[in-house]
């Protein structure tokens, strides 16, 4: 479960959303500005809000008043950004195991993950030579790899071309149906919304405008 308050001013936005989730895949869906990829930062430690409190699965990640901001390594927080941000001296097995090793953790679940994945064929290849694709694929199996407590994904497929987008959105689905973990994906794309997530929370122009299950999510959207 992860409960989230975060109000932050920025010169042309003010941040103010408050929401509890314990749905496995929540949707924060929003126009372009909506404050959606602060939230993910915030949660992350990437950002400290002015104000707030940030509780996962009971653990204080972040709260303004009592002064607790727990450093981003030790947060257990898996971020897959919009471009894969990948390691280019690197294979992709390091760069899959390079989360992992840097928090000094075992590697459980690598061959489930790379089959999940279909990374397999690919382990021994050096990043700057893979597909658009490819390299999201490597960035998704990296972070669950760093055993996350949560996954925040921004806009994971954005950058894809419509084929590449498909496949690994349909790799999401795949993963989200065989590993338990909770995941915050951000996404202005209904479809892609309506393939994952359990539940929808609406934000506009940083505030919280509708929180929808998925069903009525996607009739909202007419699909
Ligand atoms: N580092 C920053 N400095 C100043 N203003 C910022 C900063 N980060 C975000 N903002 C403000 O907050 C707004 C929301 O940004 P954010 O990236 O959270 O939106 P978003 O909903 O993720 O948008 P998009 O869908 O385009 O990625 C920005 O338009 C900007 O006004």
């Amino acid at each position: 479960m992860i409960e989230v308050a975060v109000r932050h001013a920025f010169d042309d936005l003010a941040i103010d959303v408050e929401f509890v989730a314990d749905s496995r895949c929540v949707a924060l869906f929003g126009d372009s500005g909506a404050g959606k990829t602060t939230l993910l930062n915030a949660i992350a430690g990437l950002l400290s809000p002015q104000q707030g409190r940030i509780v996962l699965d009971g653990q204080v990640l972040f709260d303004r008043a009592g002064q607790i901001d727990t450093p981003v390594a030790i947060r257990e927080v898996g971020y897959v950004f919009q471009e894969a941000r990948l390691f280019p001296h690197l294979n992709v097995r390091a760069n899959l195991l390079y989360g992992a090793r840097a928090r000094g953790r075992p590697v459980d679940r690598f061959e489930a993950v790379v089959e999940l994945l279909e990374l397999g064929a690919l382990l021994g290849r050096r990043t700057p030579s893979l597909s658009g694709g490819e390299r999201q694929r490597v960035a998704i199996g990296r972070a669950l790899l760093s055993s996350p407590r949560i996954l925040l994904l921004d806009e994971p497929l954005t950058g894809l071309h419509r084929e590449a987008r498909v496949q690994v959105l349909e790799h999401l689905r795949r993963l989200k149906q065989a590993l338990q973990i909770a995941t915050l994906i951000v996404s202005h794309q209904p479809d892609e919304v309506v393939a994952l997530a359990d539940e929808v929370i609406l934000l506009k122009a940083g505030q919280m405008a509708g929180r929808l299950d998925v069903a009525a999510f996607g009739r909202s959207q007419g699909l």
